[in-house]
């Protein structure tokens, strides 16, 4: 029977940090090695070695190694009207979402010199798509729209084949609406390692982003010297929820199991300073796990993840958060709204009794592609700026001569670069 490991902290005092509380580190140090090797023989092998490793992780050999653009719109002409209607409302508000972000070119002129910022996106992005334990169309909306809004040229999605060597029409579909050119049959590492360096069938991309199970994430890291690859993990997916005995025990129940669903090496944490109410969501999220058809993606995060933290009050609460620093925070008690402007350390919150993560996953407007492992401490959902580079254009005048030049050869001469002097002094002595 699933449970939540207990974690009192009612006595605890002072800071609390992420390495104080349980379950928080990650097991990959085996799976580490493998991508490495994993990444390697992709390297080298091309086509042939993607087409190996999928038969001999995802045990099929691809129909065709990438799709063209009229495979998805035919995939999305047969979809169900509802599920394509439901993949447009997603789309829209997720551009919508960025449109409404869109940085702003920026200058500065002081002292003959004209400091303009250009926002310019990259040509081609690759967008990891999850399959393994589910499908994951929402993902191509989630990664894919915001690579357009950002003014990308090639949007590649990559994702792993269905058992029978093709890919579902829902996926598809999702591809066709959001823009995508090229779709990658294929999945984990090693797709991951195709997108950075290419083989006979893919030109190589300059970002990935996306989500993905412990391997694809471990992967990203291990290409990230030589392609674009966020800082967020966006690996096995995490939540905790903050609440009382002001909601409902199944509701807590099921937000905690929500996110747990995606599969292994999740985190689920019930934060609450009401011991009696946790009880009973104790026992609905137990007959919840027992009933579901996901029961066993559910205990694989829950059973060695799971927790339930007493704690003294709100602030407390708050510092536990802050201490996970999960990829889904839920405050869902009263006056929760002023408390959320005060979190730092969380991929995104959500606040209200109705703010089930599941909104997020897929028609809030964010991306769901979220920081998870601790990296929320640094890094931030997927933005327009995964996807773009600042490039400054410097107009200097000849009037910046007098009035700074006498700066550049005084903090030359102090490092002993001489032709930095000189390159200043010749155009003054020039008359400039
Ligand atoms: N953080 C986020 O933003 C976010 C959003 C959505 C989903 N997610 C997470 O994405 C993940 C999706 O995982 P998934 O497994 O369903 O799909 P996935 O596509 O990420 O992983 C499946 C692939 O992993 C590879 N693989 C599986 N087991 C392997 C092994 N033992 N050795 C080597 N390679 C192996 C296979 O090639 C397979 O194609 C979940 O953990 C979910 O929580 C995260
Ligand atoms: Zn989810």
């Amino acid at each position: 029977m699933a449970s939540l490991t207990l974690v009192d902290l009612r006595e605890t005092t002072g800071a609390l940090r992420r390495d104080d509380l349980p379950g928080v580190a990650l097991p990959v140090e085996g799976p580490r090695a493998l991508v490495r090797e994993i990444v390697q023989s992709v390297r080298t092998g091309g086509d042939g070695a993607l087409a190996d490793l999928t038969e001999r992780f995802d045990g099929v050999r691809p129909r065709a190694l990438v799709l063209g653009r009229e495979a998805m719109a035919a995939a999305y002409e047969r979809l169900d009207r509802r599920l394509a209607e439901a993949l447009r409302v997603a789309r829209d508000r997720v551009r919508e979402a960025y449109e409404a972000e869109r940085p702003a070119a920026s200058s500065l002129v002081a002292d003959g010199i004209e400091v303009r910022r250009r926002i310019v996106p990259v040509e081609r992005a690759g967008c990891y798509v999850p399959g393994g334990q589910a499908r994951y169309p929402s993902s191509v909306v989630h990664t894919a729209t915001v690579a357009r809004v950002a003014g990308v040229r090639d949007v590649v999605v990559a994702t792993p084949p269905l058992p029978d060597g093709g890919l579902d029409d829902a996926t598809l579909a999702a591809c066709h609406l959001a823009g995508v050119d090229t779709v990658l049959l294929a999945g984990g590492a090693q797709a991951v390692a195709a997108l950075a360096y290419g083989t006979e069938s893919l030109e190589r991309v300059d970002v990935i982003v996306g989500p993905g199970n412990l391997f694809v994430s471990l992967a990203k890291q291990e290409v990230a010297a030589d392609v674009g690859v966020p800082g967020a993990f966006a690996g096995p997916s995490e939540v905790v929820v903050v609440a009382d005995g002001s909601l409902e025990p199944r509701v807590a129940a099921i937000d905690v199991a929500v996110q747990a669903e995606h599969g292994p090496h999740g985190l689920a944490w019930l934060v609450t300073w009401d011991a009696r109410w946790a009880e009973q969501v104790l026992e609905e999220l137990a007959a919840y796990v027992e009933a579901s058809p996901r029961r066993a993606q559910l205990e694989s995060t829950l059973e060695a993840h799971g927790y339930l933290a007493l704690v003294r009050d709100r602030d407390q609460a708050r510092l536990v958060a802050d201490a996970i620093a999960p990829e889904h925070l839920e405050l869902l008690y009263d006056q929760a709204v002023r408390d959320a402007d005060r979190v730092r350390h969380a991929g995104v919150v959500f606040v209200g009794r109705a703010a089930s993560a599941a909104f997020g996953d897929y028609v809030a407007g964010p991306s769901h592609v979220l920081p998870t492992a601790g990296t929320a401490r640094f890094a931030s959902v997927l933005g327009l700026e995964d996807f773009q580079r600042r490039l400054h254009v410097v107009e200097v005048h000849d009037e910046a001569l007098s009035r700074l030049g006498w700066a550049v050869e005084a903090l030359a001469d102090a490092e002993g670069l001489v032709a930095h002097a000189d390159s200043i002094r010749i155009r003054r002595e020039a008359g400039w």
